[in-house]
């Protein structure tokens, strides 16, 4: 056995002797290398082959020919890796990418945040309650959020632990999504509960119609309809355990190059972008698509500096930029990078989060983003790409296919006096199903608007 494959490779990857933010304080060296073998000898849980094809999905995003639409949990729990969870935050993207191909008649390239979105990077290290100080909730591959000692403790088995959840819902995608359940002939079936009794039940009811009408049309030409009982599928996740992640980089025997085999897209957060950071380094060594958050305060010079060490070939659908600046900063910070960026002659895909910079908490201590808000920052987007002619790539945002109340307003608004009744998120808020449709119809609304100077 080779020194690299005794411990999971996790101590010769060039990117780890440098400065990684938000890693755990594991307490346990030994645990964490058992860890790191069991991962390391464990099957990938995406191709390369894969990792490619979305590439060329997002060339065509970059190329104003396609959008995106990603989305999941916020954190995915082990305990919600369930197929009821699993097949409604599904339907729920596959709702919404039929309301923006219809309007948009762009391709949609689905992207869930699923299976592998278990770390979170925090604010604080600590979180302090009634005079406990505990480690904060990293996300489930890393500790547990029960508020307790032996909950809060990093557990690197729990990396094996994401490992297996991650596989578990990756299998359930892909079930789904080749097996029936995504058939746009089915497109009235999938959620008639929806369609009864919501606002945009009716909108969405009206569209089904008018696809099932142009179904019927293509099959009384002649036409072939049996691609459309499946649709591609792709996961992602932030690239944030540099212990999960380097296990699971594996070279591609077709090429002799590396690959994240965590996921077909992983990205930098906002948090851990550090130019020169770890968490950059191992991005620009994989050869899976990436993206990488950018905040209110990133600057041209450091956006420069990730298309030099994340895409120097400036190849088109390699490099994502997912911008989350906040309703009130996005419409000045983002011209001038867009504007560099194409100077560069860079193809990347733009996108925005309009989730992370709308975060507040109100007076009874929720966490939350107000939907009005969300789309105000969705517009300025839009409007700072139609002014500069370059295309607003799509949404990255957090939802989840149940109703719970976490988000404020909507079609059938949620009050802040709701919010306590199903805050279910085991960290930022999320768009329930109502509200996720709701904002896809919205959004459709301005990709249907012809382009303004
Ligand atoms: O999802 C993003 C971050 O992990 C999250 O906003 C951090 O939350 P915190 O500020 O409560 O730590
Ligand atoms: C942490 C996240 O976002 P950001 O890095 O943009 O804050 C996230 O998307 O989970």
């Amino acid at each position: 056995m080779t020194a690299e494959a005794a411990d999971g490779g996790l101590s010769t990857a060039p990117w780890l002797g440098l400065p990684a933010a938000q890693q755990p304080d594991w307490p346990d060296p030994d645990a964490l290398r058992a860890a790191g073998r069991k991962l390391a000898g464990s099957p990938p849980l995406v191709l390369p082959a894969e990792c490619d094809l979305l590439t060329r999905r997002l060339a065509a995003v970059a190329r104003g020919e396609a959008l995106v639409l990603q989305g999941g949990d916020c954190a995915e729990t082990f305990s919600g890796v369930g197929a009821d969870t699993v097949r409604a935050t599904l339907r729920t993207l596959l709702h919404m990418a039929v309301v923006l191909t219809h309007a948009s008649s762009l391709p949609v390239v689905k992207i869930g945040r699923m299976a592998g979105q278990f770390a979170k990077p925090r604010s604080t290290a600590f979180e302090e309650r009634g005079g406990v100080r505990l480690p904060s909730y990293r996300g489930d591959a890393v500790n547990g959020l029960e508020f307790s000692s032996g909950s809060r403790t990093p557990d690197a088995s729990r990396l094996n632990r994401a490992y297996e959840a991650s596989a578990a819902t990756l299998n359930l995608v892909r079930a789904l999504t080749t097996g029936g359940f995504a058939d746009l002939a089915e497109v009235r079936t999938w959620n008639r509960e929806f369609v009864a009794s919501s606002p945009a039940g009716e909108r969405y009811r009206r569209l089904t119609d008018e696809i099932e009408s142009a179904l019927a049309f293509l099959r009384a030409c002649g036409g072939d309809t049996a691609p459309l009982a499946t649709t591609e599928f792709f996961v992602s996740h932030e690239a944030l355990l540099l212990d999960y992640e380097t296990p699971l980089t594996r070279v591609d025997e077709r090429t002799g190059r590396l690959y994240a085999t965590s996921g077909h897209l992983l990205w930098a957060g906002e948090r851990t972008r550090e130019a020169d950071g770890a968490h950059i380094a191992f991005l620009s060594r994989v050869r899976n698509p990436i993206a990488v958050k950018l905040g209110p305060t990133v600057g041209p010079e450091t956006v420069l500096r990730y298309l030099d060490r994340l895409d120097p070939d400036r190849e088109p659908g390699r490099l994502t930029f997912v911008m989350r600046a906040g309703a009130d900063r996005v419409r000045d910070v983002l011209p001038l990078l867009v504007e560099k960026v194409s100077a560069e002659g860079a193809q990347v895909c733009w996108l925005s989060d309009p989730m992370h910079g709308n975060t507040f908490t109100t007076p009874d201590g929720y966490k939350t983003r107000h939907v009005e808000t969300i789309l105000d920052e969705l517009s300025g987007f839009m409007a700072v790409h139609r002014a500069l002619g370059t295309h607003p790539g799509g949404i990255h945002v957090e939802l989840t296919g149940s109703e719970v109340t976490e988000c404020l307003g909507g079609g059938r608004p949620v009050g802040a006096q709701d919010l306590g009744r199903r805050y279910e998120s085991a960290c930022d808020p999320r768009l329930n199903q109502e509200q996720s449709i709701d904002l896809a119809f919205r959004l459709a609304d301005m990709y249907r608007r012809p382009p303004t100077g």
